[in-house]
């Protein structure tokens, strides 16, 4: 597994992020994360490095941790202990850095349901201080990315499930980031949509480093080549989609191996 003394050997590039000897910089970095409710650790010393290039798949089951850790890399959640970086930028010291290279999906929201999807994008792109000509090619860039015309000035809340999580994604990369965080892209969508959305990810991996939160093990394959796997707040698997089918090639036992729980294909 990639450990916390892979980032320390790591080299500093000109912005900042560490590279490592083959010239990838660490775009999304856990550091020894953990996140405490009272006693309750929802995540515990979850240490992980993903670089430039990779679409990495987080995996792990109902309540492992995924969105936690997520929102403690995004800098939404303070951790316990550790920290997170993002393009080598510390989302504790440094967010405002951080986040302008990242976009982040929510596993709920953030939507306003009252709001089109057009007065949204509008209201993000302000607050990221993108404005005027620079704002409505960004806006008409992400409508076409995420096919978003036919019902951009509808109220969000009329929308179904597939367009509110099309306009979540516009959100996200309205400020064209090069790191992006997605929890749970297909999650509630029909067969259609999870095909579309994955055929999206796919044609963002080719130019963004991608970590995406699912627990269905087919997502990896889909549309990643690297594998982080939570169970129970802990990080149980670290590598290669390949690598986490070496030994043991049935997904569904694989995931009961790491788990104890039954996969959902
Ligand atoms: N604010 C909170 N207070 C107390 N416990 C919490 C809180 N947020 C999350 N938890 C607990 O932490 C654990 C991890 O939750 P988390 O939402 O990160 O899991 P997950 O892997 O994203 O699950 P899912 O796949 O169901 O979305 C769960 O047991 C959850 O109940």
């Amino acid at each position: 597994m990639t450990t916390l003394s892979d980032s320390a050997n790591s080299q500093a590039s000109q912005d900042g992020s560490p590279a490592d000897q083959s010239g990838s910089q660490a775009m999304i970095e856990a550091h020894d994360l953990s996140k405490f409710y009272g006693n309750f650790a929802a995540t515990r010393n979850v240490s992980f490095s993903i670089k430039q290039g990779e679409v990495a798949a987080f995996l792990g089951p109902n309540g492992a941790g995924k969105s936690t850790t997520m929102k403690l890399l995004t800098g939404y959640l303070a951790p316990s202990t550790g920290y997170a970086s993002i393009a080598g930028h510390n989302m504790a010291s440094d967010r405002i850095a951080g986040a302008k290279h990242l976009g982040y999906l929510p596993e709920n929201g953030p939507l306003y349901p009252d709001m089109s999807a057009h007065s949204l994008l509008t209201f993000f792109g302000n607050a990221r201080g993108i404005s005027g000509r620079r704002l409505e090619e960004r806006m008409e860039s992400v409508i076409g990315t995420c096919n978003l015309a036919s019902v951009i000035r509808k109220p969000i809340g009329k929308l179904s499930k597939g367009f509110r999580q099309r306009v979540g994604m516009a959100q996200a990369l309205l400020h064209d980031p090069d790191v992006l965080i997605l929890d749970e892209p297909t999650a509630g969508l029909d067969p259609n949509q999870i095909r579309e959305v994955r055929k999206m990810i796919r044609e963002l991996g080719e130019k963004k480093t991608i970590l995406l939160s699912t627990h269905i093990l087919q997502e990896v394959q889909a549309m990643c080549n690297r594998v982080v796997f939570i169970n129970e707040g802990r990080m149980v698997f670290d590598g290669t989609p390949a690598e986490l089918t070496r030994q043991q090639p049935d997904l569904d036992h694989r995931f009961h191996e790491l788990t104890g729980a039954e996969a959902i294909l």
